[in-house]
């Protein structure tokens, strides 16, 4: 693909995702024919009305819906065109190839700060990816590297030894964005990052975003979902707008809003002018 052989962490194709049947329940189509890139070094934001196909795209590029399925979890499947993400055909992705891919890949699912491993300690869980890759890596330096992620996400060191129950609900969030970022990656994809964070340190973590990006001179890249405008203000390039699983919008959020042309982009746009930052009140979008 052009794209890719240029080097765009993400680009996609026409491309179509769909939940498989299963049980009584018929395929369900999340995401439909899709077209858009991330360039190298860019922050994407994606914002769009609930159930408009965001956390199955989430899953379906960090890698996390082509892993082996457990129990009854239904994963989302590619059914039409084509995505791919840092130079890797998702389609015809090689499970043996998937987890050095996920390696490159950091991701923040949605629910991550409820589905930290309860019996481990911060230290152990941010570390964990780094032993995953590297079994015999050197103690030390592994010390050194989680405990610099857990101040980069703006946590005291007094929190390596505890475990996710005695954390707040924004602590076990910052533990799981430092755990996605441990490994430095090429790509974050992350699903509401400053969910259930205070606003102090939701600025923090905006800032981080940012710095990454800036630091890594191009060779970071990010696709960071959230309804939080002033997050995305300080940390997106653009960004692009989901409506019942199609593209509403994408640009700019000058660009976006100040022209808008679809309905649920203009009602986006209304609230906004009505003062709300924070946009997740527009989730069942206007009837078309
Ligand atoms: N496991 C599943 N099986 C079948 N359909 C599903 C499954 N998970 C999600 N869906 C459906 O796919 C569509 C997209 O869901 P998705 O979670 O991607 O939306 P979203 O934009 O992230 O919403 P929200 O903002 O509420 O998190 C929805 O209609 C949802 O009901």
């Amino acid at each position: 693909m052009r794209g890719a052989a240029h080097g765009f962490p993400i680009v996609l194709s026409d491309l179509t995702l769909e939940y498989p049947a299963h049980g009584a329940s018929p395929a369900h189509v999340a995401l439909h024919g899709l077209t858009l890139t991330v360039e190298p070094g860019e922050v994407l934001g994606l914002l769009g009305s609930a159930g408009s196909g965001k956390s199955t795209l989430a899953k379906v590029l960090s890698g996390a819906a082509l892993e082996q399925v457990r129990g009854g979890d239904v994963r989302p499947v590619i059914t039409g065109g084509e995505a791919n993400v840092l130079g890797h055909r998702l389609r015809t992705l090689p499970k043996r190839k998937l987890h050095e891919f996920r390696f490159h890949v950091g991701y923040l699912p949605q629910d991550a700060a409820a589905t930290l491993p309860p019996d481990r300690t911060v230290a152990e869980i941010v570390g964990e990816p780094i032993l995953e890759r590297d079994r015999r890596y050197n103690r030390r330096a592994l010390a050194t590297r989680v405990a610099t992620m857990i101040d980069a996400v703006r946590l005291p060191l007094s929190m390596l030894d505890k475990f996710p129950y005695e954390l707040s609900g924004g602590q076990r969030q910052r533990v799981a964005l430092a755990r996605a970022l441990v490994l430095g990656p090429a790509l974050l994809v992350a699903d509401e990052p400053t969910a259930g964070i205070d606003l102090t340190v939701r600025d923090a973590v905006a800032q981080l975003i940012s710095e990454l990006r800036d630091r890594e001179h191009g060779t970071f890249s990010a696709l960071i979902i959230s309804h939080d405008l002033p997050v995305l203000r300080r940390t997106a390039d653009r960004i692009a707008v989901l409506d019942r699983g199609e593209l509403a919008a994408i640009g700019t959020i000058d660009e976006v809003f100040h022209d808008p042309g679809h309905p649920y982009v203009m009602a986006l746009a209304g609230a906004l002018d009505g003062g709300h930052a924070v946009i997740d009140e527009l989730d069942e979008g206007p009837a078309v």
